[in-house]
Parts: C-alpha cells; structure tokens; sequence
C-alpha cells in the first residue's frame, strides 16, 4: 500500500495523507509520530510551532529511523514572528533536528503584537488578541519567499487565508504561495474559495478533516450510511471524500490503530466512494449542515464565509 502524491505549483510532490499534530501531548506526539512512520506508509508530518509540541515531533522523526529525505514536513510561522520570519523557522529547524522543511506555511493571516504580553497569543487589557496592525503581511510573504531563496525552505505556503487575504500579497509576491491549509470536511467545503484557488494554481490541504476534537461528523446520518454501504469507517469516509477531490488531508491522531486504519481505509474508501456518493457529500453543507470548528477570536475581519 502506498500513498499517492500530487503535484505542487513548483513542481515539487506532496504526499495526498498526513499526519496532524496539533493537540498532540508532548509525550504522545514522539510516538505517534515513530508510528507512523515506522509502521505505515505516512511519509507527511503537519507541524507548526504554534503548536508548542515541535521538539517531540523532531524526537519521533528521529526515532523512526527513516531517512530524512523521505519524509516531507510542513510546519508554520506564528503571528508573533510575521516580522521575524528566518527567526521563527530557525527554532523550527533546530526543534525539528532538521536543516530544511519541505513546506513552510503562514500559519493565520493575522501579525500578532512580538512585544506584548505573551510570546504566542498576546492580549490587550480588554482581553482582545494583541494585533500588529503597523505590519503588512505582503512584507511577511517577502521574508518567506527569502528563505526559500536561502534553501531552508523547499516550498511555501499559506493557511487560513481567504481569498481578501490572498489578494494582499498576492500582487507583489515573487513566489505564487503552493498551498492553501484550511479547514475543510463535508460540513465546510468552501466550494467558493477552493475555485479560486485552483484559477490562481493553489493547492487546498484539508485541516480537521475529521471535523477536529470531538466531531459529530462520524455520526452524520450520510457519511454513517456510505460508510455502511461499503463495509468502512466514518473516518474512511471522510478521509476518502476529500482525497477523491485531490485535497491533501492531514487527519491526527495520537492512537497507533487509527493513525494505521485512517491510512488504510482512507485509500479503501477511494476505491469505493462513486462520484454520485461525493456529490452528496459535497451538497451537505448546503442542505443546512454547514459548520466550523476552528474558530479563534481573532478581532479583524479574515474574509471567510460561515465564520462565526
Ligand atoms: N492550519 C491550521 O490552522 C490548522 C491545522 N490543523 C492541522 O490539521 C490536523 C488535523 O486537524 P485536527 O483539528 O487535529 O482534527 P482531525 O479532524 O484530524 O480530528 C482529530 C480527532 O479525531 C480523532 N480521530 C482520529 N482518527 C480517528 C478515527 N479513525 N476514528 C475516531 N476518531 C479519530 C483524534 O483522536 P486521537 O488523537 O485521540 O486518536 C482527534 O480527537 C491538525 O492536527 C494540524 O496538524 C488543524 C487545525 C487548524
Ligand atoms: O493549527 C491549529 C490552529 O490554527 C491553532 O493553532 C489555533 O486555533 C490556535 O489555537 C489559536 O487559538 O489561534
């Protein structure tokens, strides 16, 4: 069994599965990680250092003992560090035990405060996030576009930014961004947003494409049925109805038998699924089950439809 790969606006490839680590305790993430790599065909680690957690994901890279060519590894920048880019990947790098990523992300298209009160998510005294509003995020997509010029970085990328954010840097960007990560599964599929994305040549990958902590989506009434109808999993499903689509998912999980079975049934459900089966699923989200579950208060206007 393998994982198909797809290609990138630079030409480089990116394996359709990965693996999240977001929420992924410190002393679950290392395994977890040695796991999936060890032991399935994931090759695709999701990092960011906003996670927090970065070291014990380098930790599991390493005692994997897979070549470090092999695996393809995606982290982010932080709001703090829009004006401080090389700075922000240099830890990543270093927390990673690696000196390149093959993917490097904005994490939100929101500078935070590097000064304020908290090294990650500063707030003011009303208890609103610390916002930069003095930096442009086309001078953060510079400094990115740099550190692909100085090899530390193979391919960039963008996450959570719609198309309003988009066409900020866009305009002035030297490096069309490879990468678009979003949350997207059947109750927010973003149609819209992904069209315009495929005109400007940007690929979407699908964040919390099991509808992330907790989801109701493994009982919807449809996905319960397809998944019956065909002998799979609602995670199979799930998984499936975005990699038919070609969207890079990245499902996590810290449990060894669903980091395998998300891999497994995943790819079965893409044998399955029919292209009548992923019309429904695309059309629930308008039948009235729309619905995100990544929502931080951020306090500025980030031009997505449904938020909030
Ligand atoms: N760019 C961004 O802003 C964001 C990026 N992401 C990235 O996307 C990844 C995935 O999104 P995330 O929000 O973590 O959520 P997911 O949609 O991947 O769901 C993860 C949850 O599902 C559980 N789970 C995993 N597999 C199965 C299964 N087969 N059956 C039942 N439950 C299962 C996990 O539990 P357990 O681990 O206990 O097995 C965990 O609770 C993140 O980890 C991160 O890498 C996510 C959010 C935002
Ligand atoms: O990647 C995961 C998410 O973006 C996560 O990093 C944010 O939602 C963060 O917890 C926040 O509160 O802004």
């Amino acid at each position: 069994m393998s994982i198909p790969s797809v290609k990138l606006n630079n030409d480089f490839f990116i394996p359709i599965l990965g693996l999240g680590t977001w929420q992924s305790k410190p002393e679950e993430v290392t395994a977890a990680v040695a796991y999936a790599l060890k032991e399935t065909p994931l090759r695709h680690i999701d990092c960011a250092f906003g996670y927090g957690n970065e070291k014990d994901v380098g930790a599991g890279i390493a005692a994997s003992g897979v070549p470090r060519s092999d695996i393809f590894i995606t982290s982010k920048l932080w709001g703090t560090w829009h004006s401080r880019v090389e700075e922000c990947l240099d830890q990543t790098l270093a927390n990673l035990g690696t000196d390149y990523l093959d993917l490097y992300l904005v994490h939100w298209p929101v500078p935070l405060n590097p000064n304020g009160n908290h090294p990650l998510i500063p707030l003011l005294p009303d208890g609103k996030r610390d916002v930069d509003h003095s930096w442009d995020i086309k001078d953060t997509w510079k400094q990115m576009e740099a550190m692909v010029k100085k090899g530390k970085v193979r391919t960039i990328g963008v996450s959570n930014f719609s198309e309003m954010n988009l066409e900020k840097i866009l305009p002035t960007a030297e490096i069309i961004p490879a990468v678009d990560q979003l949350e997207l599964h059947v109750y927010n599929p973003q149609h819209k947003l992904l069209k315009y994305l495929y005109s400007k040549g940007i690929r979407p990958q699908a964040y919390s494409p099991l509808g992330s902590t907790g989801s109701p989506l493994f009982k919807d009434e449809t996905v319960t049925e397809l998944a019956t109808k065909y002998g799979l999993q609602p995670a199979d499903v799930l998984i499936g109805y975005l990699i038919a689509k070609d969207i890079v998912t990245l499902p996590k999980s810290v449990t060894p038998s669903r980091i395998a079975a998300n891999v497994s049934g995943g790819l079965a459900a893409l044998a399955k699924l029919q292209p009548a089966d992923i019309e429904k699923l695309d059309g629930l989200a308008a039948s009235g089950k729309q619905k995100r579950f990544i929502m931080p208060p951020w306090p500025v206007d980030l031009g997505f439809e449904n938020w909030g």
